[in-house]
This record gives C-alpha cells, sequence and structure tokens, in this order.
C-alpha cells in the first residue's frame, strides 16, 4: 500500500499481540507534515506500542506500519526523526557534551550547540555527568538528543513525565517553537492539559482500538456533554433518573445517572442526597452532567421555582476522555480512521 504525500507516518490497520496481549487491534492512524497529534490512553491502552511500530522497534501482526513512505526498518526511513522515548538506556558517566555531539554527528545537518541548549533548557548542564542529573533533567537532556539532528518528525513518548510545573511548561513552550518551524510532533500522554496545550489533532487509544480522532474541538464535540451547576431544593437522586442525566451529584456525593454514570465520582452505592452543602437560598449546590443541557435546564425550572445560581458549562476534555475510554464506550464509525 501506497503512503499518501500528505502522511509522514502512519500505521493501517495494525494488529499487534504479545503472547495473549493484544495491544493493538487494527488501527488506523497518520500523522501529516507539521502536524502536532497527541495519542491519549490510560495505562495500556497501547500507546507506546503504537510508536514502537511506526519506530520499527517491533513489528505488526497484520497491516502495516509507514515511516516517510518506507519501512520503519529502514535507515532512510529514520534519518528524518528525533525520538524521546520512556527508557532512553543513556550511559550514566556519559557527559551531556559527549552526548550531544555524539547525536550531532549522526546526522547531515544537525541544530548548532546553542540551539539545542536554548530549546532544551541545558543551561550549566554541558559538563555534568548524565547519571548525577535529576530525572527532569535527564528528560530535557533526552529531549535535546532527540530535536539536535533537526528532524521532520519528532516522536515524544510522555516527555514531561517527572518534571515539575516549571520544568513542563518551559518544555511545551520549546515543542511549540519547533512545531512552529515546521517538525511535525507525535506525543503521547496521560496529561490531558498536555494535549489540549499543544495539540492540533487527538487520537484516543482505548484497550488497543481508536475510540475517536480529530481535532480537539471535535473530540469534545463527540461527546457533547454539558456541564450544569445550581442550587435547587430537588432531589439529586431523581434528577440522576431523568433520561438527558449523566451523573448528578450533591457536593462530595455522586448519583449515576439513567444513561450511565460517567464522572469518577460516581460510586456505585452512592445514591442518597449525601452530606451537601446547603446554598444561600436553602437549597443544595448540585452538579449535573448532561448530554444536552437545554431539556434539563427546562425541567429543573419547571419543577423547582426557587432554583438559583444556574451555570452552563462545556463538560472539558477530561470528560469526554472519561466518556470516551469507559468499558463500553460506543465507536462512533466517523471518527474512528483518523483523517490527515
Ligand atoms: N513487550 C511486551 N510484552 C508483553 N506485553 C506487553 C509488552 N509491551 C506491552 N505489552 C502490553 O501491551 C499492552 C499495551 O501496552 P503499551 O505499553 O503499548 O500501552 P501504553 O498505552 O503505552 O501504556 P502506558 O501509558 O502505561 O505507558 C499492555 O497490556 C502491556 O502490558
Amino acid at each position: 500500500m501506497d503512503a499518501s504525500p500528505h502522511e509522514l507516518a502512519s500505521l493501517r490497520g495494525v494488529r499487534k499481540q504479545y503472547g495473549k496481549v493484544l495491544a493493538l487491534d487494527g488501527i488506523d492512524l497518520a500523522i501529516a507534515p507539521g502536524q502536532m497529534l497527541a495519542l491519549l490512553g490510560a495505562n495500556g491502552a497501547g500507546k507506546t506500542t503504537a510508536i514502537a511500530l511506526l519506530l520499527g522497534l517491533v513489528r505488526p501482526d497484520a497491516g502495516q506500519a509507514l515511516l516517510f513512505g518506507l519501512s520503519p526498518q529502514q535507515l532512510a526511513a529514520r534519518r528524518n526523526i528525533g525520538v524521546m522515548l520512556q527508557s532512553a538506556g543513556i550511559a550514566d558517566n556519559s557527559k551531556v557534551r559527549e552526548l550531544l555531539a555524539l547525536t550531532r554527528s549522526y546526522y547531515p545537518q544537525p541544530r548548532s550547540v546553542d540551539e539545542c541548549v536554548a530549546l532544551a533548557g541545558l543551561d550549566g548542564l554541558l559538563g555534568r555527568q548524565y547519571g548525577t542529573l535529576s530525572g527532569g533533567q535527564q528528560r530535557r537532556v533526552q529531549f535535546a538528543l532527540a530535536l539536535c539532528g533537526n528532524p521532520r518528525l519528532l516522536f515524544l513518548d510522555e516527555p514531561t513525565t517527572g518534571m515539575d510545573i516549571e520544568a513542563r511548561q518551559a518544555l511545551w513552550r520549546a515543542i511549540g517553537q519547533l512545531s512552529a518551524q515546521g517538525c511535525a510532533v507525535l506525543l503521547t500522554t496521560h496529561y490531558l492539559e498536555e494535549a489540549e496545550a499543544l495539540a492540533d489533532r487527538v487520537v484516543v487509544l482505548a484497550r488497543g482500538r481508536v475510540v475517536a480522532a480529530g481535532s480537539m474541538d471535535e473530540v469534545r464535540r463527540h461527546v457533547a456533554q454539558r456541564r450544569i451547576r445550581c442550587v435547587s431544593s430537588l432531589d439529586v437522586a431523581c434528577i440522576a433518573a431523568w433520561p438527558e442525566v449523566r451523573s448528578a451529584r450533591a457536593l462530595g456525593t455522586a448519583v449515576a445517572g439513567a444513561a450511565m454514570a460517567a464522572m469518577p465520582s460516581a460510586a456505585a452505592g452512592d445514591r442518597g442526597r449525601g452530606s451537601a452543602d446547603a446554598g444561600p437560598d436553602g437549597g443544595d449546590r448540585i452538579e449535573i452532567v448532561a448530554d444536552a443541557a437545554e431539556p434539563v435546564v427546562r425541567r429543573l425550572l419547571a419543577e423547582d421555582p426557587t432554583l438559583s445560581d444556574l451555570e452552563v458549562q462545556r463538560a472539558g476534555l477530561a470528560e469526554a476522555f472519561i466518556e470516551l475510554t469507559r468499558d463500553d464506550a460506543d465507536v462512533a464509525p466517523a471518527t474512528q480512521r483518523e483523517a490527515a
């Protein structure tokens, strides 16, 4: 199968099994030039396996992995990539300066050392031995090694794990700079805010399958939930049973809705009013997650003339993510295939 000229890397119908574990179950994804694609998924969803296939570190049992239109095993395909994996295998006694010099020497047009230092925040670290660096500093060195070859496509597998907030934001800025220079980035992350801050497209994996793919907004729309907050004297357990309601909770307690308990706090046994905060008018502060706001708001107003402090918000990516990766998530056919 030929690669589209608009794809730098792609997986087509890829299946990968490790012994009895089916890590990837026929997935399609593609990354286009200049794109920033986030691969999101819970532990064990198959994100690292997808990257390993694109890098030629493992071979698919079925389907095809392509890198710049070639097999990822071919050296020519790997010349234009930079890679930052979860395990780096870097010798502890190597100095950062030596590591950078060695890695730059593999590439025909490497970035200057100064540029690598500035982008990765390595000021003052060049003379240090790798093994003496903190976990966050080691991640920055790994980032520098990934970008020093001037890649057209950068693979970042959970790049900010172990970094403090300042270091994480500095890395986000550096990734943004690389992207602005035209470098495509395939990023895996557990941090939803990282995907929101960086990515223009997102693929959500769950149990080895793509459960959603598209722009950040498309993925949110796919689960177009609304979060409604108000102060009401209505019984939260009754609200939870309304057909459009996914969950309703009064303060810390949650009651699963008729459709499905979608929020992580929706404990199975939590079906009462619990220890709700009283609102200023004597009702309870209630938070409702619903598929659509209008019918719920209409019903709230009709059934509770004392209702106050009404607020409606679009649910965040966190709610969308929980919804998409829950055990019985329906897969929307239109969003299964990642469009380049
Ligand atoms: N070498 C291996 N041998 C056996 N099973 C493996 C191997 N690599 C991965 N798996 C299994 O395949 C599944 C997918 O793993 P993978 O590492 O791709 O997930 P992930 O989404 O990257 O997870 P995490 O976020 O925890 O890194 C998991 O069930 C994992 O245990």
